[in-house]
């Protein structure tokens, strides 16, 4: 799996697997067979529940070979909206490791949403510069932040750590172009979630998509996380289905200039889940 350096300068798996919704019975070995398919990314919450199996499966896969490297795995986490604030954060980030003791670190912390308000942003990311400065995180990031949520950080003076990602819903119907190119700017490399639509889009694909699907023999999931990736963002595919785990990473064809933009859909916007970029 080819690597992205983000700028805290660690390497990041450019395609991770997506956990929300993996129901908690088969999470931990989705995430082992997920480690065997060449999955070395995986992106889960607090919100989704399931954090301890996600570190299981991972444990279980360093476990099985003593080739296996725990630097060779990225585990990422959020902290929820109601851990905002200094102290909350704390607790939070303790809880977070407490499930994944196994993985000694948490890779990648993210901050879910900017919806707690300007000031308890701040407070959270303090708590994570913290974390990071006492090595139980290794990059900090954060999560549904607009053009303002991360002006404001990166102007607070209080920075130490500037983002080393912004997780934001992209795909064709949902493309944030501004956005994300104005992170791109930044040095905040962008995650793409939902980049499948939440399936919403897979089983009918539009009429244009159809001669690029044939040209290359690949289904509508291939086609639009090579998309993500060759608009230069980290996507983060999710399926439950074992058979959908190797498909979703062997994407070795290129999509042309021409074919790009026929897949873009610029005039969309269908998000999928809950809309916070805009948020005070
Ligand atoms: N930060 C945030 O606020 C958010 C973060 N996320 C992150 O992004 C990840 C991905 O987003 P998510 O909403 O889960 O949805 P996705 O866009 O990844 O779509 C997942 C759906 O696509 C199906 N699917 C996957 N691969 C294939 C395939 N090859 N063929 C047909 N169907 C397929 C899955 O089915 P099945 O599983 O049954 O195979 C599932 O129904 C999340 O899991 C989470 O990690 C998502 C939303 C918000
Ligand atoms: O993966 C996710 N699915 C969601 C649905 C609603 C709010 C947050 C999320 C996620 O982070």
């Amino acid at each position: 799996m080819k690597t992205i350096r983000l700028n805290s300068g660690k390497e990041i798996a450019e395609v991770g697997l997506g956990c929300y919704d993996i129901p908690n019975s088969v999470t931990k070995q989705i995430v082992f067979e997920a480690c065997q398919a060449g999955y070395r990314h995986f992106d889960t919450a607090v919100l989704y529940g399931n954090e301890y199996e996600v570190g299981q499966g991972i444990s279980q896969w360093l476990k099985s070979s003593k080739d296996h490297k725990r630097s060779e795995v990225w585990y990422t986490t959020k902290l929820w909206n109601s851990q905002c604030g200094y102290m909350q954060a704390k607790a939070g980030i303790k809880s977070c490791l407490e499930k994944v003791a196994d993985l000694q670190y948490i890779d990648m912390l993210l901050i879910h949403s900017p919806l707690c308000g300007p000031e308890e942003r701040l407070n959270t990311w303090k708590a994570c510069q913290e974390a990071v400065d006492e090595g139980l995180v290794k990059n900090i990031g954060v999560s549904n932040y607009g053009k303002h949520h991360i002006e404001q950080l990166l102007s607070w003076d209080g920075l130490k750590y500037p983002p080393a990602v912004n997780q934001i819903e992209i795909s064709p119907w949902c493309m944030r172009q501004e956005l994300a190119q104005w992170c791109l700017q930044q040095n905040v490399h962008v995650e793409a979630y939902a980049p499948l639509t939440h399936g919403y889009k897979l089983s009918h694909p539009p009429s244009e998509f159809v001669p690029i699907l044939e040209k290359y023999q690949i289904d509508m999931a291939q086609l639009l996380i090579k998309w993500s990736l060759q608009k230069g963002y980290i996507p983060l595919p999710k399926t439950k289905t074992p058979a959908r785990l190797k498909s979703n990473i062997t994407l070795d064809f290129e999509l042309t200039d021409e074919e790009m933009s026929i897949i873009d859909q610029p005039d969309a916007y269908d998000p999928t889940d809950w809309e916070c970029t805009n948020a005070p």
